[in-house]
């Protein structure tokens, strides 16, 4: 049959037919071969080892046990070369990790309890390979982190960058302090764990906020670099990213990054080659002009890696964009991928397919690491596809990645975690206007099916048989998801998007009850569906309103882009439907938000109005807001309406001396609103007015950048 490997292996051939484990198992080479790798060896053969017996050989090139086969492993890092017959398994790779990697391999053939004979050469496409935890958020915990390394090794993942943007110990002020004890502590472990891993673990700093470029601060960076070396830490990252000020000075960042490369790293000798994300990692934010990407790729040492996050901030890999970045800053370019990472959509889960990024690319990159949500057991999707598509670029198939990932993800409840995670795989509508596929299979039934109903020709039978069953399945997937016992880490973080979910299930279905009730001309059973459905609905509203609340993107959305609408439109239609047959007039609810969001500031005019209850408010950013002269935000709501509360933080003390909170009663006349200011949050004091729309201006005349941290208005 054929044999799945994750990450898929660079060439494989099966050499004859799979044989059953061997009794007497003999180890040649073990004592000098890489340790975790001869670990992992002992495990699987545990009670087999014999003087005598089916020989398993392994080794490093340069081993005498494997002089032999050496010639046979790529001369490439972290490759190796694995062939099992009916008399031997060799395994020869190129370094430790190659050894350790092929062990994997190993461990993943005997899954099914026997060997096969096959004959395997194997290298990873991109040198670093991983994750960045580098969100806003929540960071991970403990917990969190210690799955995830096992999970890097397993799925021959490198590289692990902590960077969570909330540790005061990462970013500013505290990043010039050392950890507490007992953070340290937890941190010295998860190092080790992650070396018995092969995982580079990579302590990243982000100083740019508030540095000074003097030797204080510059003594007190390398201070803290040596407290983590201390704790075991072998790689250092230095991000100058989202900050605005003195920080974004890149021929200080050259020279201080110059001068921890040769004071620091070159000193120590057993630290690995250092990562910096610059200020401007996007190619939208590129200022040709000033020269910051190309001052940078003048002055850094050649062996500093620099990030990128693509042709925006949240972006698909592309070749010639890539081709871009790689002749500005004279080298490749260290791949930050901003996905599945969900700290500008908190609301939504991204769990679908790894796609989008060109396949023909791996040699323009020295690194590719995915940003995660914040969810770090639902983050394992994507990393999975990653680990597929950075091993064995030009082969990666998204969807069989996908497959593999919910197996590994949960054993026995895969295929109800892939009825959700088809479902739950769209971000909505967001700033970075990054979107994602979602409910592929049964989007065109929807599409096909609604058409048909409101044009009041009779729609395909098995249509409304085929969507009843998939709200069904929904059901069912959510409540077998609700007890899984195959993942606790993971059912009990997004428990909340599961719930939901399963109410969205049951909503379906009673839609489609209610058109099953339009067809019978049975009025009672309508107006029993009908109230079925607004009782959910309201579930539905509350769940959401009570659960992952946040100042950002507050809420619980499941299947936002197609099953959500669906089930709005078609109970829109059927009422309507029902109304006109009965001469009825049963209230039709469209839950959406009729007010509207106007600006010309590009970072800021496709963020979504969030509407709760009483509020409506501007999705805040996390990234540094470049306004112009002139820039202006406005909430216009669709009618004037007498505000209870206006309230806008855009990060900044200073704000009132450049910019001004202004209203309209008309939308023509503007007036500045007289406020108070609370730290850097501005309070409008109310008057009587209906207010028809707020905004803030910049009537500075000069550009501006400042934080979009809150704009809300009190219905
Ligand atoms: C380099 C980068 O993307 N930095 C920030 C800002 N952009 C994306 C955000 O979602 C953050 O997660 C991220 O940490």
């Amino acid at each position: 049959q054929e044999i799945m490997l994750q990450p898929r292996p660079q060439d494989m051939k099966v050499i004859g037919k799979s044989l059953t484990l061997p009794e007497h198992v003999q180890l040649i080479g073990a004592d000098n071969a890489d340790t975790d790798a001869v670990n992992i060896l002992k495990d699987l053969f545990a009670g087999r080892m014999a003087k005598k017996g089916f020989k398993v050989i392994i080794g490093e090139k340069g081993d005498k046990a494997v002089k032999k086969y050496a010639r046979l492993v790529p001369q490439k890092p972290e490759a190796y070369y694995l062939s099992i017959d009916d008399k031997k398994l060799v395994l020869v790779g190129s370094d430790e990790r190659g050894t350790f990697y092929g062990m994997q391999t190993v461990s993943q053939l005997l899954k099914e309890g026997n060997l096969p004979q096959i004959n395997i050469t194997d290298y990873p496409d991109v040198r670093y390979r991983g994750v960045v935890e580098g969100f806003y958020g929540k960071p991970w915990s403990y917990e969190d982190r210690v799955s995830q390394l096992k999970f890097y090794g397993t799925n021959k993942l490198n590289t692990y960058i902590y960077g969570p943007k909330n540790d005061p110990f990462h970013s500013s002020p505290n990043w010039r302090k050392p950890y507490p004890q007992e953070e340290a502590a937890r941190m010295a472990e998860l190092v080790k764990l992650a070396k018995s891993n092969k995982v580079d673990f990579v302590w990243a700093i982000h100083p740019g906020q508030d540095i000074r470029w003097n030797d204080e601060d510059r003594e007190l960076l390398l201070q803290k670099f040596g407290q983590m070396y201390d704790l075991g830490i072998r790689s250092f990252a230095v991000f100058f990213d989202d900050i605005s000020g003195e920080g974004t000075d890149p021929l200080k960042q050259a020279e201080l990054l110059n001068y921890i490369d040769n004071q620091f790293v070159k000193v120590k000798k057993d630290v690995t080659p250092l990562v910096m994300c610059p200020t401007e990692y996007n190619k939208s934010w590129a200022n040709l002009e000033k020269g910051y990407l190309r001052t940078l790729g003048e002055k850094l040492n050649p062996s500093i890696q620099i990030m990128w996050t693509g042709d925006r901030v949240v972006a698909d890999i592309h070749r010639d964009g890539m081709d871009w970045i790689n002749t500005q800053i004279k080298r490749p370019a260290y791949i930050w991928w901003n996905f599945p990472v969900t700290d500008y959509v908190r609301d939504h889960l991204l769990m679908g397919p790894v796609y989008g990024n060109d396949t023909d690319i791996a040699q323009t990159m020295s690194g590719f690491v995915a940003n995660p949500m914040e969810h770090a057991e639902a983050s394992k999707v994507a990393i999975y596809g990653v680990a597929d598509y950075t091993w064995n670029m030009e082969k990666y198939d998204p969807n069989a990645a996908w497959q593999g990932s919910l197996k590994a993800i949960m054993p026995t409840n895969y295929e109800a975690l892939r009825v959700f995670a088809s479902h739950n795989s769209d971000l909505g509508v967001n700033g970075h206007k990054y979107r994602r596929e979602e409910s592929v299979i049964i989007k065109p039934v929807t599409e096909r099916f609604l058409t048909a109903f409101q044009s009041e020709s009779a729609y395909p039978k098995d249509d409304f048989t085929t969507l009843e069953r998939e709200f069904k399945s929904i059901v069912v997937a959510s409540d077998i998801l609700l007890r899984s016992k195959d993942n606790d880490l993971l059912i009990k973080d997004i428990n909340p998007w599961i719930k939901q979910f399963g109410l969205l299930g049951q909503t379906g279905a009673a839609v489609m009850d209610m058109l099953r009730d339009l067809e019978t001309s049975d009025k009672e059973s309508f107006k029993l569906d009908y109230s079925l459905v607004k009782e959910l609905k309201e579930q539905m509203f509350e769940l959401d309103a009570t659960n992952n609340i946040n100042p950002w993107q507050p809420g619980v959305k499941v299947g936002s882009l197609v099953l959500v609408p669906f089930v709005n439109n078609l109970y829109a239609q059927a009422t309507e439907r029902y109304n006109k047959q009965f001469g009825e007039n049963l209230a039709v609810v469209y839950d959406y938000c009729p007010h509207t969001l106007l600006s010309n500031i590009s970072q800021v005019k496709s963020l979504p109005l969030q509407l709760k209850e009483k509020t409506v408010s501007l999705s805040p950013s996390n990234e540094v807001i470049k306004a112009d002269k002139d820039a202006f935000i406005t909430i216009q709501l669709l009618k004037a309406t007498k505000l209870r509360s206006i309230e806008f933080n855009a990060g900044k003390a200073n704000l009132l001396q450049w910019g001004e909170l202004q209203f309209t009663t008309d939308g023509e006349n503007w007036q500045a609103l007289a406020c108070e200011q609370d730290g850097e949050l501005l309070k409008a004091t109310m008057g009587k007015e209906s207010v028809k729309a707020v905004r803030f201006l910049n009537k500075s005349g000069v550009p501006q950048e400042f934080y979009l941290r809150k704009f809300t208005l009190g219905l």
